[in-house]
């Protein structure tokens, strides 16, 4: 486009976007009145104080939507053949009347869908396709791109808004991931608007965009379906820094009901910041773990070697093994978890000592009178009673009849026990001992520290595999350890009559504080309502208002959707995102399923990056335990990360894991060409933190990649070149250099990739491919290896270079 009619159609469209600015100021004004009139109104019943919890969440859905559209409100327009225009952006916006057309479209809206669809080929009734770019409230470009057939043919592959597109490519990285909505492609496209219900699978090279896909297709379900705002959306991704990275793409597209976390950190209470061996880990994320814990929870059920005896009062009882078995059994019958099924086990228990209890007196007092018998002449003793009892009623007195009376007194005794033994101290630790209430904290605990409890527990395991699972109690959890207190929470369920009773407890204090705050208030009142009879009247409906003022405070629930379900472990969320699905072992699987009943999934990642010592290999052999064969796979096929240049550099690595796999095609060429460079191992720090300095020097954001075992001594080598340089167990991305082992770079990108000792980072794990296939595939533009002794030979082919 010339330069002046650019500047022309800049001009044009900045007037469009003032106008949409307006707007969208006057809904944003009239949404916070709404939302202050809202919160100001009373809602004394535990239904209006729902409905408005509802009404304060949905406004303040609609206003973070607002915020987020500030930048960037704008950014498309579609010029049709028949002369139509509509205008594209990050959220829809109205005009002042109801029947008139939108403003603009929402980017997720049905017919915005052409402007990431419509190609030279199937233009869709498309005649021009506009990029409009933006900063702040100012256009400063305009990319258009005509669909009519007068563009020349794409040589290669078809890249919809290409200049746009490549614009966006070529931007320095800033350590965050940004929202694409702009220029999302048309196989992307495809999969966020897709309408499976179900588990979608999303597998793709390095830098295909699954990580972008998986984000905006939260956001297109939660635009498109409107209730899932109240249940939410889960984001798994694999580790802390991986989240961070991530964090401010949802909420920039105005999205806030959505909860990113890593597996470790979905059992609400339990922090899991131990590390593990990464052969502990494996274990542990292993199926079979599920029946192990199954077997432990079982062991602690009434399991017992002969008969047990407890002293009540006094009394030795013994109760035989078949009892305690029988009693169990009943106890599981309907199914129900272990700490729910405890009362039933502990109440048979109890009857039946009860029962020996009653019996143990009765045959005291029989014995007692047989003894007496010996000594008195009983019929001048029976005739004594009966001339006793007519003196008190005459001639009607009762007749006594023994049995009854011996029955009725059995009765009444066992009903006594009933009500006495379970405060009984003895049978209370009897009961404890034979089912105890137990926690999954205190179950795992116990059985990591119990060796024989262990092997009993877990036979399918080798006894070397359970040397890995032993551990003194109190040391602190892992995030292997997660899914396995999840799994146990499950088979233990929770008895909530003690949180019911807290409950209740807590209600009763609210309103005797509530009626203090009243009596106060009352008190301040002139003396007219002195009167005793009046002050009876007014206590009573000051309890009332007391109970109205209490409930003023609870109930009202303001939290966001994303944080109240990351406090509730039974949460159950409307769809869950898997990133870096292929690290995810079958454990947590198990994991997020709960935390999905309706199975409504979109898992994104690939197979050939996969760090895991025992990982599948397949999303067959990885899902089709939880998910049987009901997902559907699909493909992306373009990198849009990485140079031809760089993509060509990991190649033989990707042969090496995976020949069936074919490499994504690199979107962009032309790039700086990899290269690599031997430095001795005595030079390796100092050569490392000369090039991370140079680096650093030039553009954009630098990642040093080192092995695990070397990323301390390596880092502080690279500080003392670049002090800024930041590393650790969550480092700063936003600093211009950061030092990071392989498994933390995953899912990151970076502009320049250095990495040292790739031959470590092989022999670092049995995955050690992956590993360097995950560090070689995070530049953007430059890549550079710096090798101690021989290169591996995947890299040989690397341009050799002085450092
Ligand atoms: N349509 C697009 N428009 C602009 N940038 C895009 C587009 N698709 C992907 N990208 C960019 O490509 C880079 C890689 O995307 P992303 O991280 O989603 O890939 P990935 O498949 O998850 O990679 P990996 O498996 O290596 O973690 C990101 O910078 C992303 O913003």
């Amino acid at each position: 486009m010339p330069v002046q009619s650019e500047q022309s159609e800049i001009e044009r469209e900045q007037a469009y976007l003032a106008m949409l600015h307006s707007q969208v100021d006057i809904h944003r004004e009239k949404l916070a009145r709404e939302l202050a009139e809202v919160l100001r109104e009373p809602a004394e019943t535990a239904q209006a104080q729902a409905e408005r919890g509802a009404a304060v969440g949905r406004l303040n859905r609609r206003l973070a939507a607002f915020d987020a559209a500030e930048h960037g409100l704008c950014f498309g327009r579609l010029d049709s053949v028949d002369g139509g225009r509509r205008y594209l952006g990050r959220i829809g916006v109205r005009g002042a009347e109801e029947d008139e057309e939108p403003l603009l479209i929402d980017w997720r809206a049905p017919a915005a869908r052409a402007f990431y669809t419509a190609t030279a080929a199937a233009p869709q009734g498309v005649r021009l396709r506009r990029h409009l770019h933006t900063r702040e409230r100012r256009v400063v470009r305009v990319d258009d791109e005509l669909l009519d057939g007068t563009a020349p043919a794409p040589a290669d592959m078809e890249l919809c808004g290409e200049a746009a597109l490549l614009a966006a490519l070529r931007a320095e990285r800033t350590g965050r991931m940004r929202d694409v909505v702009a220029t999302l492609q048309t196989e992307q496209d495809r999969i966020i608007r897709s309408p499976h219900a179900g588990v979608m699978v999303v597998q793709g090279g390095p830098g295909t965009g699954k990580t972008v896909v998986a984000l905006h297709r939260a956001a297109y379900l939660l635009y498109s379906h409107p209730r899932l705002d109240e249940r939410g959306v889960l984001v798994v991704g694999p580790n802390p820094v991986f989240l961070s990275y991530i964090s401010q793409v949802l909420p920039g597209l105005g999205e806030t009901s959505v909860l990113l976390s890593t597996v470790g950190e979905l059992f609400p209470g339990v922090t899991a910041l131990e590390r593990e061996d990464a052969a502990v880990a494996e274990v542990k994320g292993r199926l079979v773990m599920a029946e192990v814990l199954a077997a432990a929870v079982r062991a602690r059920q009434a399991e017992v070697g002969g008969p047990v005896e407890v002293i009540v009062e006094g009394e030795p009882l013994s109760l035989e093994p078949e009892l305690l078995i029988d009693a169990a059994e009943r106890a599981r019958a309907d199914g129900l978890p272990h700490n729910l099924a405890r009362p039933v086990f502990c109440r048979i228990v109890i009857e039946e000592l009860a029962r020996r209890m009653a019996g143990v007196v009765a045959g005291m007092e029989e014995q007692i009178e047989a003894d007496l018998a010996g000594r008195i002449d009983s019929a001048a003793l029976e005739q004594a009673v009966a001339k006793d009892l007519a003196g008190l009623f005459g001639q009607d007195a009762p007749p006594v009849d023994r049995h009854e009376r011996e029955h009725a007194e059995f009765e009444e005794a066992e009903r006594a026990w009933l009500k006495a033994l379970p405060y009984d101290p003895q049978v209370r630790a009897l009961l404890e001992w034979l089912w105890p209430a137990l926690t999954p904290q205190r179950l795992l605990e116990e059985l990591f520290a119990d060796p024989r409890g262990l092997a009993e527990a877990a036979p399918q395991l080798t006894p070397a595999e359970r040397e890995l699972l032993l551990r003194e109690p109190g040391g602190g959890w892992t995030p292997a350890d997660v899914p396995l207190l999840d799994e146990a929470a499950e088979l233990l369920g929770e008895d909530r009559r003690a949180e019911r009773a807290r409950q209740a407890r807590e209600r009763a204090r609210q309103i005797e504080y509530a009626q203090g705050v009243l009596d106060i208030a009352r008190g301040s009142r002139s003396g007219e309502d002195e009167n005793d009879d009046e002050a009876e009247l007014l206590s009573a409906a000051d309890l009332l208002d007391a109970e109205l003022f209490a409930g003023r405070h609870e109930g009202q629930d303001l939290r966001t959707v994303a944080e109240r379900a990351a406090a509730d472990r039974t949460w159950a969320f409307g769809h869950v995102i898997v990133d870096e699905a292929q690290e995810v072992p079958p454990m947590a699987w198990r994991l997020l399923v709960r935390r999905c009943p309706t199975r409504s999934f979109t898992v994104v990642g690939d197979m050939a990056q996969s760090g895991q010592t025992a990982g599948a290999r397949s999303w067959t052999q990885a899902l089709e335990p939880f998910f049987g064969t009901r997902w559907r796979l699909e493909r992306l096929t373009v990198n849009y990360r990485t140079s031809a240049e760089v993509m060509s550099a990991s190649d033989r690595v990707l042969t090496a894991i995976h020949p069936d796999l074919e490499p994504a095609r690199a979107v962009r060429a032309g790039g700086v060409r990899p290269w690599r460079a031997r430095a001795e191992a005595a030079d390796l720090p100092a050569r490392l933190a000369g090039l991370a300095a140079r680096e650093a020097a030039g553009t954009g954001s630098v990642a040093v990649i080192t092995p695990r075992e070397d990323l301390a001594r390596l880092a502080e080598a690279v500080r003392a070149a670049v002090p800024d340089a930041s590393w650790g167990r969550e480092p700063d991305l936003e600093r211009r250099v950061v030092v990071l082992t392989a498994r933390q770079s995953k899912g990151l990108e970076f502009d320049s990739v250095v990495l040292a000792d790739p031959q470590a980072v092989l022999d670092g794990s049995s995955h050690g491919l992956n590993d360097l296939y995950v560090a070689l595939t995070r530049a953007t533009e430059r890549l550079a290896v710096l090798h101690p002794g021989p290169v591996p030979p995947v890299l040989e082919h690397l341009e050799e270079r002085e450092p």
